[in-house]
C-alpha cells in the first residue's frame, strides 16, 4: 500500500489580535489508500483545522502535506479546486444543501464543472443515490427531506465524482442513533469500495464501525494517541 495522505511536521496558527493561537502542533499523520482513520478528541482540539487543510480549504502555516502525491498547499486556486473536486469528497455536519432543489439536482452539483454529458451526469448521479441509499427521494425538493434524509443527500453528492478520498466532520452529531447506524452501513460500503476515509468526531458510536480503523486521538492541536 501507499500512502494517499502525508503529513509531516504541520502547523496551523491563528492570529487572534495580539495572540497567536496554536491550533495544530507538528503534526505527522500518514493515511494508507483505503485506510479508515478515526480523529477522536474533544471540541478544540483541532481535528476541524486538520480536515480543512486535508481539504484545501485551509493552509498550513508550516509543514508539509501531501495529498494523493500533490503538495497542495502550493497549488493555485483554481487548480486547488479542480483538484479538491476529483478527489476528494466531504460530509459535514451542516449539509449546505440548496434546499429549493431536488435531489437529484443537489447530487449533480459537484459534476458540473467536470463538462460530463448529460447521460454520464444521469449514471453518476444514480449511483451515488444508491449508494447513500436516498434514489427514493430523487424527485423531491431537499428542504422537505428529514434530517438523515439530508445528510444521505450530502453523502451522495460526495460521491458523485467518485473521489478517493471522504472526509467527514462530526457526521452523526445531527443523527438520532438509528440513522448513525446507517450511517455506519454507508461507511462499509464506501470502505468496501476501497475509499479512503477520514472522520472527525467524538461519538463514541464509532467503536461499533463494523469494519477496522484506526483511532487516532488529538488534545490540545497534538497528536496524543494511536491505535
Ligand atoms: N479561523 C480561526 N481563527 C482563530 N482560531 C481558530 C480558527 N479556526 C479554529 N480556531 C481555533 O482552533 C482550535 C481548534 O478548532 P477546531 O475547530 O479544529 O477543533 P475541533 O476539534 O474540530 O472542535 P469541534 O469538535 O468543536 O469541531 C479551537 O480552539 C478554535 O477556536
Amino acid at each position: 500500500m501507499s500512502a494517499i495522505i502525508e503529513i509531516r511536521g504541520l502547523n496551523r496558527h491563528f492570529k487572534t489580535g495580539e495572540e497567536e493561537f496554536h491550533a495544530l502542533k507538528d503534526i505527522d499523520l500518514s493515511v494508507e489508500r483505503g485506510e479508515c482513520v478515526i480523529l477522536r478528541g474533544i471540541s478544540g482540539s483541532g481535528k476541524t483545522t486538520l480536515l480543512s487543510i486535508i481539504a484545501g480549504l485551509d493552509h498550513p502555516s508550516s509543514g508539509e502535506l501531501i495529498v494523493e502525491g500533490e503538495r497542495i498547499a502550493k497549488l493555485p486556486d483554481r487548480h486547488l479546486s479542480r483538484f479538491r473536486g476529483r478527489h476528494i469528497g466531504m460530509i459535514f455536519q451542516h449539509y449546505n444543501l440548496m434546499e429549493h432543489l431536488r435531489v437529484s439536482d443537489n447530487v449533480s452539483v459537484p459534476l458540473i464543472p467536470m463538462g460530463l454529458t448529460m447521460e454520464e451526469v444521469d449514471r453518476r448521479v444514480t449511483e451515488a443515490m444508491e449508494l447513500a441509499n436516498i434514489a427514493h427521494k430523487a424527485d423531491q425538493n431537499a428542504g422537505y427531506l428529514s434530517g438523515g434524509e439530508k445528510q444521505r443527500v450530502a453523502i451522495a453528492r460526495a460521491l458523485a465524482a467518485d473521489p478517493e478520498i471522504i472526509l467527514c466532520d462530526e457526521p452523526t452529531a445531527n443523527l438520532d442513533r438509528a440513522n448513525a447506524r446507517r450511517f455506519l452501513e454507508i461507511l462499509a460500503k464506501l470502505h468496501e469500495l476501497g475509499k479512503t476515509i477520514l472522520i472527525a468526531t467524538h461519538d463514541p458510536i464509532f467503536e461499533e464501525l463494523p469494519f477496522e480503523a484506526r483511532m487516532v486521538e488529538m488534545e490540545n492541536g497534538i497528536i496524543v494517541g494511536r491505535r
